[in-house]
Parts: C-alpha cells; sequence; structure tokens
C-alpha cells in the first residue's frame, strides 16, 4: 500500500509547477491585454476559446475530458477578468456610461417625500416598506403589481414600492414575472418584519371562525396555524383588502390574516396575535423608478440575465462573479414566457458601484451570456 503523505508531496509538487504555469499564463494574458488595448480589440474571442478548448478537450483522455473543460473554462475566465480590468475604462458599454452618469446626476439624499405607487389598500405591508423608505411617502394604491409598474412607467408616480421576496415563503413570483415585462429601475430595498394576525368583526370569538381570507403568501406563511386551526384558507389581492373584506362582510363566520394597523384602521378585533409559522418572518421590498438613479452608498446590484440553453452556460456566468470576488446575495430563476422553458436569472449581487470589480463585472457579463439587462445598484435600509 502506497504511503498517504508520499502520495500527498506528489500532488504538492504538480500543485506547485500548476500554479508556476498559471502565473506564467496570466501573463501572458496581461500581454494579450496590452495588444488589444493597441489595436481597440475586446477582450473576449469566443472563436478562439472555442478552437482552443476543442484541441485541449481532444487531448484530454475521454474519462477526463468533462473537467478538462471545467478547469480551463476557469483558466479563461481568469485570464479574462484579469485582462477586464486593464480594458473596462477603454471599452465601457452603454451600461458602464448610464451607471457613470446616473452617479453624477443623482442628488446626494435620497428624497424624503415624493409620490408613491404601493399595491393594495391603506394599511398594506407595502405602505409599511414605503414610510420606511421615505420619510414622507404620499402613496397611491393599485389593485395589481402591474397597476404599480404602470404608474411608475406612465410617470404617474415617481417610485414604486413591491414586495420580492419572504423569508419563509420565498419569492413573489408575480413581481419578478412582471420585472421581465416592464421598464424600470431598482433605487433602493428594505426588509420589513411580518407579524400576521387573525383579525374579525368585534364580538366574534375563534371558535366562530370557518374561513380565513389573505394574501397567498401569508397564507403560505401561516399555512401550518391555518391546518391546526381547521380553517378554509382564500386568496384575495392582499392583507389588507382581507380585513377591508371581513369588516364589509355581513358573516361573522371570516377572518383576515393581517397587520394589527388593519384591525384598527377597518374596525375588526385582533382574535389571535402573530400567528405566523415562523417568528423571523420578514419581507423585502424594492422601491423602483423609471429613470436610474443611484445614491451615494449604492452597494448592491440587480442584472436579469438570459443564458443559451446548452450545459455549462449558467456556470460560465456564475464563474465571473466568482473570479471578481462579488457574492451572489441572491439567483432566482423564472420561466420566459413564450419561450420552452428557457430561464431568466436575476442576480442581486454585493459590491460597492464604485469598486474597480463592478467596473470589469458591467464591463465584461455581457460575454458570458445572451442577454444581460442592469436594473440599477442600491442599498438596503433597515
Ligand atoms: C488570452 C486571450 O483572451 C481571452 C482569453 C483566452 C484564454 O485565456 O485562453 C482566450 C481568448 C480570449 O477570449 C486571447 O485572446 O488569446
Amino acid at each position: 500500500m502506497e504511503d498517504l503523505s508520499d502520495i500527498r508531496h506528489e500532488i504538492d509538487d504538480i500543485d506547485n509547477a500548476i500554479l508556476d504555469l498559471f502565473q506564467k499564463r496570466m501573463d501572458c494574458a496581461e500581454r494579450v491585454a496590452a495588444y488589444k488595448r493597441t489595436n481597440n480589440l475586446p477582450v473576449l474571442d469566443r472563436s478562439r476559446e472555442r478552437a482552443h478548448m476543442a484541441a485541449l478537450a481532444d487531448k484530454a483522455p475521454e474519462d477526463l475530458r468533462t473537467y478538462t473543460e471545467v478547469l480551463f473554462q476557469l483558466l479563461m475566465e481568469a485570464s479574462r477578468a484579469r485582462q477586464g480590468k486593464r480594458l473596462a475604462a477603454e471599452h465601457a458599454p452603454k451600461a458602464l456610461a448610464a451607471i457613470d452618469q446616473a452617479c453624477e446626476t443623482t442628488a446626494d439624499l435620497f428624497p424624503r417625500e415624493a409620490y408613491v405607487a404601493c399595491q393594495g389598500v391603506e394599511g398594506a405591508y407595502s405602505q409599511f416598506a414605503a414610510d420606511r423608505i421615505f420619510k414622507h411617502p404620499l402613496i397611491s394604491y393599485f389593485e395589481s403589481f402591474e397597476g404599480v409598474f404602470r404608474a411608475v412607467e406612465t410617470d404617474f408616480s415617481r417610485y414604486g414600492v413591491l414586495p420580492i421576496e419572504n423569508s419563509t415563503a420565498g419569492s413573489v413570483n408575480k413581481v419578478y414575472d412582471l420585472m421581465m415585462q416592464h421598464d424600470f429601475h431598482i433605487v433602493r430595498t428594505t426588509r420589513v418584519k411580518i407579524d400576521h394576525n387573525l383579525l374579525a368583526k368585534p364580538g366574534t370569538t375563534v371558535e366562530q371562525i370557518h374561513d380565513v381570507y389573505s394574501h397567498e403568501q401569508a397564507i403560505n406563511q401561516c399555512a401550518g396555524f391555518i391546518e391546526r386551526m381547521g380553517l378554509t384558507p382564500h386568496v384575495v389581492e392582499n392583507t389588507a383588502m382581507a380585513a377591508k373584506s371581513v369588516a364589509d362582510s355581513d358573516r361573522t363566520d371570516v377572518a383576515a390574516l393581517s397587520s394589527r394597523a388593519c384591525a384598527q384602521l377597518y374596525g375588526l378585533d385582533v382574535l389571535m396575535r402573530d400567528v405566523q409559522d415562523r417568528d423571523d418572518n420578514y419581507t423585502r421590498f424594492a422601491c423602483i423608478s423609471k429613470q436610474l438613479e443611484i445614491y451615494p452608498g449604492a452597494d448592491r446590484t440587480s442584472l436579469m440575465i438570459v443564458v443559451n440553453h446548452r450545459p455549462g452556460t449558467l456556470f460560465k456566468a456564475l464563474a465571473k462573479f466568482y473570479a471578481l470576488d462579488i457574492n451572489i446575495i441572491k439567483l432566482e430563476s423564472r420561466p420566459i414566457p413564450g419561450r420552452d422553458f428557457e430561464f431568466m436569472f436575476y442576480f442581486d449581487v454585493e459590491c460597492p458601484v464604485t469598486a474597480p470589480e463592478f467596473r470589469t463585472l458591467m464591463a465584461t457579463i455581457g460575454d458570458a451570456c445572451e442577454e444581460c439587462r442592469y436594473l440599477g445598484s442600491y442599498s438596503e435600509v433597515l
């Protein structure tokens, strides 16, 4: 039997040789970058990469072919990232120019007062979020999320506030799907702690309740409670509308899952408090605008990416973030309507908009995907 430490010594020697060669390869990449700068060429040369990769895969033993491709994919990614750093400024794409301009023209302070579109009615959680983002939001309510997107697109409201994800129930799919169909930018996000309560008309007892109304997400966040109590859930547009409809109803066997603020607002009693299945229940909201506005301190960026339907394409996009040491905070995928199981990937990444790696990312992300849409850079307020 071979000795383990002997084999590991051998691995150490091989890795040292690889490291030496890796440095040499990266030096070559620098020289290629200098050539490209002089000759005004882009970093990515797809046909060279394809031909080179095919030649390498051909030389590799059959059982190592996939590993070989993964290894060289990463090496090329690193070499492009290093070149991108040098060439980012020269080959600044449209998105970077727009980002620079937005950074220059956006006010230093986020507005305290503004016209804001929210979905729902008075008392909706979107209202709490709007109150947190702006000191004095002048809120218009819309029945649907689509109404909020349209209000912003048509300049009816300068901003819109939309729920995007919940820590218990996950992403708000409808909002992500609408993002594909509308033009907008993200200028801020916030997190609101959500406590759901069982609200009913004054004088009603818990025992009388059979049917419970709320938003789909709230129903999901209280699924255990609903089952334990033997209640029948009914989905309505949002939690505040649920409270309003219970208040307007003649029935005495209905209740709403909603906020305590809504109990006050609609004259309902709180029959049970904090009935959500988890106590650490938060919802993240995004504040959207029509114009790109980037306020000082923006350290998060949202991107929508479409990659080809081939093995390794998402990996290539992910490798780009990895090579630049950029942390991905969220990755969501949604099917693209009308395209056979093709997906749109939403990325939230953590990187100050002023960091050089952000510029490199924006200058080169287009090389790793079929389509890339920049949604904005912003900070999250707590
Ligand atoms: C190094 C180059 O730049 C890029 C990186 C490559 C690599 O690391 O092998 C190949 C092609 C280019 O996309 C080059 O053009 O040769």
